[in-house]
């Protein structure tokens, strides 16, 4: 679903590595999660993928299609949820998903059907008539997911999406999650919440320093290294390699 070759990207007039020739490859049906410490290259990554930044070297492909030759293309196959859930404040909820929707060319009922499900399952179907300014910054988690999702993007690329989110809206994400992969699509997220890519990630990869230093499914890399947690075998890695 996503390969990903040779890729760098430097930034400033320094030139300064945030990603120095990665290579990955995510499979239909998996979700992938994407683990490092702080300025390890994981929003870079992310935002080389959704077309956000330009790369420097290299290419990635979505489902067969090179995001330089078919910028458009790629990002039909989309649903993109960042790190930061700044949104149009003077918006409404449903103006702002409305906006999106006319983005991607939604019929009416399709639009509806679709807002209608997500929001009630993130329990938020009752303040879409009120300004996003008014948010709490979970609520503008939910609001932005369920902008990502509406259009039933196969691929999902989330960057921290548990960040704000109230224990039940995280399961709720997560078993989405779940459904999503196991239809035969792809999930591909970054966290720092090493329990919950334990718990849900077919396979991680680690980044560090621009470089991606280990790649498996949790069990994998745990064998490798003897390690019982995958928190244990990070904190090893990290620290190590
Ligand atoms: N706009 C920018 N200008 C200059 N340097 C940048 C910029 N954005 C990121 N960097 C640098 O690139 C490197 C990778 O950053 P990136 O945001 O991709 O890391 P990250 O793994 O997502 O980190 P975090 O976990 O803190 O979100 C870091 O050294 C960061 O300081």
């Amino acid at each position: 679903m996503i390969r990903i070759q040779n890729l760098s990207k430097s930034y400033g007039k320094n030139k300064i590595k945030a990603l120095d020739g990665i290579n990955l490859e995510v499979k239909k049906g998996e979700i992938f999660g994407f683990l490092g410490p702080n300025g390890a290259g994981k929003t870079t990554t992310i935002k080389l993928i959704t077309g956000i930044l330009k790369m420097d070297e290299g290419n990635i492909f979505v489902n067969g299609m090179s995001i330089k030759d078919n910028p458009i293309e790629v990002k039909k196959q989309i649903g993109f949820v960042p790190d930061n859930p700044e949104i149009f404040n003077r918006l409404t909820g449903i103006e702002y998903l409305n906006f999106i929707a006319d983005v991607y060319e939604m019929g009416k009922e399709e639009r509806k059907t679709n807002i209608l499900k997500l929001s009630k399952e993130f329990e938020i179907e009752d303040v879409l008539g009120e300004s996003i300014g008014s948010y709490s910054h979970g609520m503008k988690q939910k609001l932005v997911l369920i902008g990502a999702l509406m259009h039933k993007p196969p691929l999902w690329i989330l960057d921290e999406p548990m960040v704000g989110l109230d224990p039940k809206a995280a399961f709720t994400l997560k078993n989405m999650m779940r459904e999503h992969a196991d239809k035969g699509n792809t999930v591909f997220f970054s966290t720092h919440v090493l329990e919950v890519a334990e718990k849900i990630c077919d396979r991680i990869a680690i980044i560090k320093g621009g470089k991606i230093i280990t790649v498996g499914t949790v069990e994998e890399l745990k064998n490798k290294k003897h390690e019982e947690s995958l928190e244990k075998l990070f904190l090893e890695l990290i620290e190590n390699e």
